[in-house]
């Protein structure tokens, strides 16, 4: 209860106090049994003149201008019947009462107490808000609204006194020399210094021990849950000390190295050589040091669970594209996790902004029936300073489409049909990177040189594998990327093969594939210097767009299951050249290796 406010009218000159103005507010107790005495002067009894029809003692709310104290404790409720109940109850007091039109209820009611010749008191006898109703109360408390036309029953106390600063000083008891009068009361919790002013909450952090027993039935619920990937209090502790959490709201950086979920890499300490020309070859790709990453030291239970839970998250995200969940894992918990975290597999390419392919309106087609004639589809590369059309493809006695033997050891490029052929797709051989990966592939773990790629399944000659999918984004934007990830894993790849010779700008109008973040599994090919794959690139819209085309892993040779699937970083690699010792070392150990994989940077190759 916050006793007597009053805000209310002040008498003005020319008019006898009559009345008073007691304002009582409610606090924040959801229900109040208060016995309060409000003592006030009481002046000579006068009746009032408005009578409003009810009582002489009773007004409704001063309609003039004329000074009126009026007690107002209004404060609305939901309920009718309790009203009703304090109304009959005010007016067995002596009290009339006048409801006003918003209001919907009354929760208090005074009793008059004649304690003297001057003096009168009132008891606010009971008061009860019902809880929704209590923030309004506080809400409107905090916001000083005290305006009488909120409320809903105001009591005008007969001859009253003013009790406004503004009014008549109210001589205390004391000075009255009156003893207060002793009312038998129901205790009551003491007032509040100021509760409208601040509501704080708090809600206890649990103890250590009760962290423990949270994380212990957790674990035990949740069989995958694990310190290291859901880490609780002495894990972020750690992460706290090792300012692995940005300090302050406002910095969106989060040390990522220090953060559990690192991948154990091979140590990569130089940076790479400068690749000579822009043509298809991966452009760098640098790992952490694997020192930074922590080791696995779970319990068998809860690494086997972790795995499990991961697996699955992958699958999942592989099944999004088409033939993606043919797809197998064969790395540690960690690793899994890191992949989970930090890859997407996508089955095209994601287009960035500054992207635009050439409109479908350029797009041309064959007419050679359901199925391509090899001799003059116009969808064909013609072969230079010839008629003839360069045959990429040929159907072997098994029905398998394979890159031919002597186009696997030529430089060019192979042009599919287009959406605007009238060729069916699934019989017309020209259709083999547009129609999605056919093989099974797994990712597993080749020790120094990271993850790599494998099939298990034999593969055989110009086979065609995967593309190398990701984002594709601008020249601006990769060495952005590029210069933001110096000395970290760099996946990107040129987009410049119909470019070349072009002149000076054909590089900066070329785009680049980023295979980091979004990828296939392409993303994990290793380089060999005696590679067993190649890249070939492919286009399915007729050419009509030089920059956007794919980049087609095939199999040069037959591969025997669950060898590892390689490729030169660097096909353009003279033999002349010496070892650039700042490259990154090449690993594959072939016997004819050539000690690097390629350049450093995709920038300084271009100057
Ligand atoms: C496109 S990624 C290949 C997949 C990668 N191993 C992974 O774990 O994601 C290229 C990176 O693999 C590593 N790498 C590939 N071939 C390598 C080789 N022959 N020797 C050493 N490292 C190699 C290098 O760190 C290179 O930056």
């Amino acid at each position: 209860m916050q006793g007597l406010a009053g805000p209310l009218a002040a008498p003005t000159s020319g008019y006898p106090p009559t009345r008073e103005v007691i304002d009582l507010t409610l606090d924040d107790k959801d229900s109040m049994d208060v016995d309060e005495v409000i003592s006030v002067p009481h002046p000579t009894p006068q009746r009032s003149t408005q009578t409003n029809g009810l009582s002489p003692l009773v007004e409704k709310e001063p309609q003039s201008d004329r000074p009126t104290f009026v007690s107002t404790l209004a404060h609305r409720a939901q309920s009718l019947s309790p009203q009703k109940q304090k109304l009959n109850a005010l007016e067995q007091a002596g009290f009339n009462v006048s409801k006003h039109s918003d209001s919907s209820s009354m929760l208090y009611h005074h009793s008059p107490y004649d304690s003297g010749d001057n003096e009168r008191s009132y008891r606010v006898v009971s008061t009860t808000i019902p809880q929704k109703r209590k923030s309004q109360s506080t809400e409107q408390s905090d916001l000083g609204d005290t305006n009488d036309e909120d409320s809903s029953f105001r009591l005008l106390q007969p001859n009253g006194v003013g009790s406004s600063s503004e009014g008549p000083s109210r001589p205390s008891e004391k000075a009255l020399g009156k003893k207060p009068m002793v009312i038998p009361r129901t205790p009551s919790p003491p007032p509040q210094l100021r509760p409208r002013d601040s509501v704080s909450v708090v809600i206890p952090s649990p103890s250590a021990a009760q962290r423990e027993q949270i994380m212990t039935a957790l674990k035990s619920e949740f069989k995958g849950l694990d310190e290291r990937y859901f880490p609780t209090g002495l894990e972020e502790k750690a992460k706290a000390k090792r300012r692995a959490y940005p300090t302050t709201t406002t910095t969106s950086h989060v040390n990522k190295k220090v953060v559990s979920f690192g991948v154990a890499m091979p140590t990569v300490k130089e940076p790479g050589l400068r690749k000579p020309n822009a043509s298809l070859s991966l452009q760098r790709s640098v790992f952490p040091d694997a020192s930074s990453s922590k080791s696995v030291t779970a319990e068998p239970e809860t690494q086997a669970s972790t795995a499990k839970f991961l697996r699955k998250k992958l699958r999942k995200k592989l099944k999004r594209i088409p033939g993606g969940h043919e797809m197998e894992f064969d790395i540690d918990d960690e690793k899994l996790a890191a992949l989970s975290a930090n890859f997407s597999f996508v089955g095209d390419y994601r287009l960035g902004p500054g992207v635009t392919p050439v409109d479908n309106a350029f797009l041309t087609g064959c007419d050679c029936g359901s199925v391509c004639d090899p001799n003059s589809c116009h969808c064909l590369i013609q072969e230079e300073e010839s008629d003839r059309f360069i045959v990429a493809y040929e159907r072997l006695p098994s029905g398998k489409v394979v890159v031919r033997r002597d186009f696997l050891n030529r430089k060019a490029m192979i042009s599919e049909c287009s959406d605007r052929c009238q060729c069916a797709k699934n019989d017309c051989w020209n259709h083999v990177v547009q129609r999605g990966r056919q093989v099974r592939l797994e990712v597993f773990d080749t020790g120094e040189r990271g993850l790599g790629l494998r099939c298990p399944q034999p593969l055989i000659t110009g086979q065609f594998i995967d593309c190398y999918y990701g984002e594709v984004i601008t020249q601006s934007d990769a060495d952005a990327r590029e210069s933001a990830n110096e000395g970290k894993p760099s996946y990107l790849f040129n987009l410049d093969w119909l470019l070349i010779g072009n002149g000076p700008h054909a590089y900066e109008e070329g785009y680049v594939i980023d295979g980091q973040k979004f990828g296939a599994a392409t993303r994990f090919i290793n380089h060999s210097c005696n590679p067993n794959c190649k890249i070939i690139p492919v286009s399915v819209n007729n050419l009509s767009d030089e920059r956007l085309y794919y980049l087609a892993f095939f199999a040069i040779r037959d591969i025997p299951a669950n060898t590892e699937l390689t490729f030169d970083y660097h096909p353009n690699w003279e033999e002349s050249k010496k070892v650039d010792p700042n490259a990154v070392k090449c690993l594959c150990g072939e016997e004819k290796c050539r000690g690097q994989l390629w350049p450093n940077s995709r920038k300084k190759e271009r100057q």
